[in-house]
């Protein structure tokens, strides 16, 4: 990295950037909740369980390959996904339950 000119004025770029990036992955998170809202439903409604580890093997296995070709830690894109089906099969008991 170059030295910049004004390190002040690089650090309030950078985090400009950083909180557009923010943003854009809580719009998206709360995209993706929206969806498997209605999936969570759906089980309940038919009886279907919660979990389904044969496609969260396929999903971590996409988003490692996915992690490597975009340079990200393939164990984190993994420990990221696992924090939100975590939190997805939650929502899912919680509502198979309320019925
Ligand atoms: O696809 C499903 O069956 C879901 O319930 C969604 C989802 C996910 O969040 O991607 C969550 C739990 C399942 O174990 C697998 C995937």
């Amino acid at each position: 990295m170059t030295a910049p000119q004004d390190p002040k004025a690089e650090l309030l770029r950078l985090r400009a950037s950083i909180d557009n990036i923010d943003a854009a992955l809580i719009f998206m998170l709360a995209e993706r909740f929206r969806a498997t809202q209605q999936v969570g439903h759906l089980k309940a409604e038919y009886d279907m369980p919660a979990s389904d580890p044969g496609r969260e093997e396929q999903q971590v296995a996409r988003l490692r390959a996915l992690a490597e070709e975009a340079h990200l830690d393939p164990e984190f894109a993994e420990k990221w996904f696992n924090f939100v089906v975590a939190e997805v099969i939650r929502h899912h008991t919680a509502a198979a339950e309320s019925r």
